[in-house]
């Protein structure tokens, strides 16, 4: 399994490090793009790096955190084959997955507790892409990707 790329800004910092230790728990690797401390930073200059990590094919998914998560979802957007997906509920966070072949999951760490985040998280990276008419979909929104 490629490693997983977390990143947050500074509201989204102690969620992010509650989903690192979850992920180190669990065996699962991940590339920690920071923050490293709860500094009040940007979120969009946290989110595109581990976006072109996911781009660049080495991690399959990130997962970003900020108060709200979506600013985070926001700027992962805007990079060039990303589908990323704000959720705070169980079933956006594994039909995002199902559905959307979403690579990027961004929470809200003002909206959603760690416990409910390590739960969001597990069933985003274990839902696989169902592919079949959602493959035509996606398709579609990689053309949307082409046309800016
Ligand atoms: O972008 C956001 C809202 O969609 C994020 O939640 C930010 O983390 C938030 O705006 C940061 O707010 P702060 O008042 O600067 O801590």
């Amino acid at each position: 399994m490629k490693p997983v790329a977390l990143g947050a800004d500074h509201a989204g910092f102690a969620l992010k490090e509650a989903l690192r230790q979850h992920l180190e728990e669990q065996g699962i690797p991940y590339r920690d793009f920071g923050s490293y401390d709860g500094s009040r930073c940007d979120y969009p200059d946290r989110a595109v790096p581990p976006c072109e990590a996911v781009v660049r094919g080495e991690c399959d998914f990130a997962v970003l955190c900020c108060g709200t998560g979506v600013g985070m979802s926001i700027c992962a957007n805007k990079v060039k084959g990303i589908r990323a997906c704000c959720c705070s509920d169980s079933f956006s966070a594994e039909y995002t997955r199902r559905h959307n072949d979403a690579n990027v999951l961004c929470m809200g760490a003002r909206v959603v507790g760690p416990g409910l985040a390590c739960q969001l998280l597990d069933l985003f990276l274990d839902a696989p892409f169902e592919g079949g008419r959602h493959q035509d979909r996606v398709e579609k929104i990689t053309a949307l990707d082409e046309r800016r």
